[in-house]
């Protein structure tokens, strides 16, 4: 028996299990309003009350939809998103999917691991198949007791031609059944939650020409530049970068393909249209951008448009990753706590062997992080500081275990931006640490994200990428959130141009305060980048600042003002950042946010109960966020949501940059993340937990204090309109932060109370 969704019905069918329940055996007949469940000709259909006759249909084998069902709903909701964004993604070849899926292709066939890493223990991968007329066929589920490769595989079709014909009779009863069943009246029934809360909805319901009127002066320039050198768009959060970028990018399509003023399609007289490049950070970013192009866009021209996270540019020019390697994403938690435990397991190896050569000569913190255990704060805080540390330095500095790399790394100067490893002995043991971390992850069939660009930028050297640069390179180049972006990535984009003798035609939007790190490279405005300094010598980087907000309250706008202007100064940082944003969002709110101040392990069981209470008193179409502002606080609140029995239906937990897309089967949860995935992000209401941890997460020194303003700012630059801030009432760290900005009367010292939202 074949399971079948169409492409329609099974998002629908997600939305539904994730609250409800997903059953082996549903009764066929009305699962819900859009929803009609059929038993036809062997095969259970699901069908949406929009589906026509030229529905695209999703197969899956029933031993491997009874192996789905039979986990718990939360398990079985993760399987279902992975089919349902791998089978949009086999619709429009070649087929993209983000590196921690491992995605292998051969022929029609494709494989991918079916779970995020931390649920799937078993290694399991789908072995899918896309069909003709845009179907999709998941056959087989593998694990790592059968490891078979694509190829061996040998399916019987005989299956598909059936559903093909049992859907249209399927499709008759479900019209039948619908005709019955009166539509709630759209009003009702609230958007999902990524179209509320995501990139896609900074083109609100408006198109290009409808928002030209709306922009302001600075927007307008940025439309109008010629781009005869790379343009940098700086701007404080929700002062409109990512809209302007999406823009310019329409702009620059419509100019070419006629007369601007003209909304008509398809295009005419006009010349060959540029080829225009939009990179995102993510997956989920790039998929919000496209999704925003599609409401913009007014002449059909923005497919025209390549949306892609820089790194599957590697893919998407070089063809896939060998099928044996994993890359480890830093872009969540998961990515992150796997580095962790191999710099941890690395430093107990030297511990255990050459830890007397190294002791007498490091820092203190150094010290106590070696000799403490393994879950100690001192330990975590030094992992954290090396992760930091190999990003920041070797990375961007091609510090790499050559023969003289040690003399080098131990040269070079420090500035007070790094992470503080003072002494050349700390510096002797972060190498060493590093050595033992890159064996390791050689050893388990692992790269970093940061070595897959590496990769990229030496071919994008080679002459064989000059030769072809012509015609496969970029008339334009956008990027968004540039500051999220690492030197190394930041160096591949003048490579990506067209013409390697004239300026890179290069449009980045960026707000420096909320880069936590990779601003940190003591970079001067007018470059691009650390390594590309010396070589974009014939065009000097123009800057446009954004300095109208259109996000905020006032109270809350006066407050993200007060964060930025506390920020530590790092010296070197060569930015000439001021923050003279004026706030204009029509929004008229006049609450100030609130600060509550608890004990430190009452921090993430408050920040809960305030998100719940603020979300069952908030309106139908505002969104709850829940912000821990590192990882550790996001530990903490997931931690409590379990303790609590709180139901996995009624919130939504996102601990990676790509996990974004679970808002797409949500309407109405509550949102759970940490700063750094929020990005991009906005939010009615937002509450902020912050310190569970001590701030070890940043590591050591200044920097590490600019690393936590940052993230804070971030977290809370993603508010609309109520912003809520917990805080340990412990002194020192995250909780005085939050104290100077009550008496700096920016915020007011709050008690639990149920504020009423509706009236607002
Ligand atoms: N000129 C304008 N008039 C009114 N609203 C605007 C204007 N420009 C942008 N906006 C709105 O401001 C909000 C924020 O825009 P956007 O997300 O592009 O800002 P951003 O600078 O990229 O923010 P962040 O850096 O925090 O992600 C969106 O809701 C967008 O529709």
């Amino acid at each position: 028996m074949l399971i079948v969704f169409t492409r329609s019905s099974l998002p629908e069918y997600i939305e539904h299990g994730r609250v409800d329940g997903f059953q082996r055996n549903p009764e066929p007949g009305l699962l819900s309003d859009n929803l009609f469940l059929s038993e036809t000709r062997g095969c259970r259909f699901f069908v949406h009350r929009e589906d026509d006759q030229d529905s695209r249909l999703i197969l899956v084998n029933d031993w491997c939809w009874d192996l789905i069902t039979e986990n718990s709903t939360e398990m079985a909701t993760r399987f279902l998103e992975r089919i349902d964004r791998a089978s949009r993604a086999m619709a429009q070849p070649p087929v993209s999917l983000p590196h921690q899926w491992s995605k292998f292709s051969y022929e029609n066939f494709l494989a991918f691991f079916a779970l995020p890493r931390n649920l799937n223990q078993e290694s399991l991968r789908w072995v899918a198949e896309a069909l003709q007329g845009g179907h999709a066929a998941f056959w087989w589920l593998t694990d790592r007791n059968d490891p078979r490769p694509l190829q061996s595989f040998a399916i019987d079709h005989a299956p598909v031609s059936n559903a093909l014909f049992g859907y249209h009779q399927a499709l008759e009863e479900a019209v039948q059944a619908f005709s019955g069943a009166k539509a709630k009246p759209q009003l009702l029934q609230p958007s999902i939650d990524l179209m509320r809360v995501g990139a896609g909805s900074v083109a609100r319901e408006r198109s290009y020409s409808e928002w030209l009127p709306q922009l302001t002066e600075a927007q307008r320039d940025i439309l109008d530049n010629a781009l005869a050198d790379p343009l940098k768009i700086r701007g404080v959060a929700g002062s409109g970068k990512t809209l302007t970028l999406q823009l310019k990018a329409l702009h620059e399509l419509y100019k070419t393909s006629g007369a601007e003023s003209s909304t008509q399609s398809p295009p005419s007289g006009g010349g060959a249209l540029p080829r225009i490049l939009f990179l995102t950070h993510s997956w989920s970013m790039a998929e919000q951008v496209e999704e925003a192009f599609r409401r913009l866009d007014e002449r059909g021209l923005s497919s025209k448009i390549d949306v892609m996270p820089l790194l599957y540019l590697k893919e998407w020019l070089q063809g896939p990753l060998s099928s044996e390697v994993e890359v480890l994403g830093e872009d969540s938690l998961d990515g992150k706590q796997q580095q962790m435990r191999l710099i941890s397991e690395a430093i107990e190896h030297i511990k255990s062997s050459t830890w007397t050569s190294y002791k007498a000569n490091v820092s203190d913190w150094v010290r106590q992080g070696v000799e403490t255990d393994r879950d100690e704060a001192d330990r975590l805080r030094l992992c954290w500081a090396l992760l930091r540390e190999f990003a920041e330095v070797f990375d961007s500095r091609e510090i790499k275990t050559l023969p003289n790399a040690l003399q080098k790394y131990i040269d070079l100067p420090r500035e007070s931006w790094m992470v503080p490893l003072e002494t050349k002995t700390d510096r002797e043991l972060s190498f060493r640490v590093y050595k033992y971390y890159v064996r390791q992850l050689v050893e388990e069939g692992l790269v970093t994200t940061d070595q897959v660009v590496d990769d990229l930028r030496r071919d994008l050297e080679k002459y064989e990428w000059n030769a072809v640069r012509a015609g496969r390179g970029y008339d334009i180049v956008f990027v968004d959130e540039f500051h999220l972006f690492s030197d190394p990535e930041r160096y591949l984009l003048h490579l990506l141009t067209r013409e390697a003798e004239k300026p890179p035609r290069l449009v980045m939007a960026m707000d420096p305060s909320q880069s936590v790190f990779l601003l940190l490279t003591g970079l001067a405005e007018t470059e691009i980048s650390r390594t590309t300094s010396g070589m974009i010598q014939r065009g000097q980087t123009k800057s446009i600042d954004l300095k109208t907000t259109h996000r905020f309250t006032e109270p809350i706008f006066k407050f993200l003002r007060y964060l930025h202007t506390q920020m530590p100064n790092v010296v070197e940082l060569g930015h000439d950042w001021v923050y003279d944003a004026i706030p204009d969002s029509g929004k008229t709110g006049r609450e100030l946010p609130r600060a509550r101040f608890v004990s430190r392990h009452q921090l993430a069981e408050t920040g809960v109960a305030e998100a719940f209470a603020l979300h069952a008193a908030s309106a139908q179409e505002q969104r709850v966020a829940l912000i821990g502002i590192g990882n550790s606080e996001l530990e903490a609140i997931r931690e409590v949501l379990k303790e609590k029995g709180h139901s996995t239906a009624s919130y939504v937990l996102i601990d990676g940059r790509d996990e974004i897309e679970q808002l797409r089967y949500s309407r109405r949860a509550l949102i759970v993340t940490a700063a750094e995935y929020a990005a991009g992000l906005q939010f009615s209401h937002v509450v902020v937990v912050g310190g569970t941890s001590g701030n070890h997460e940043y590591g050591h020194g200044t920097s590490a204090m600019r690393a936590l303003y940052s993230q804070f700012y971030l977290a809370a630059s993603r508010a609309e309109e109520h912003l809520t801030v917990v805080a340990p009432q412990e002194q020192g760290g995250f909780g005085e932060v939050l104290g100077k900005a009550v008496d700096a009367d920016v915020a007011v010292a709050g008690s639990a109370i149920t504020p009423k939202l509706r009236s607002q």
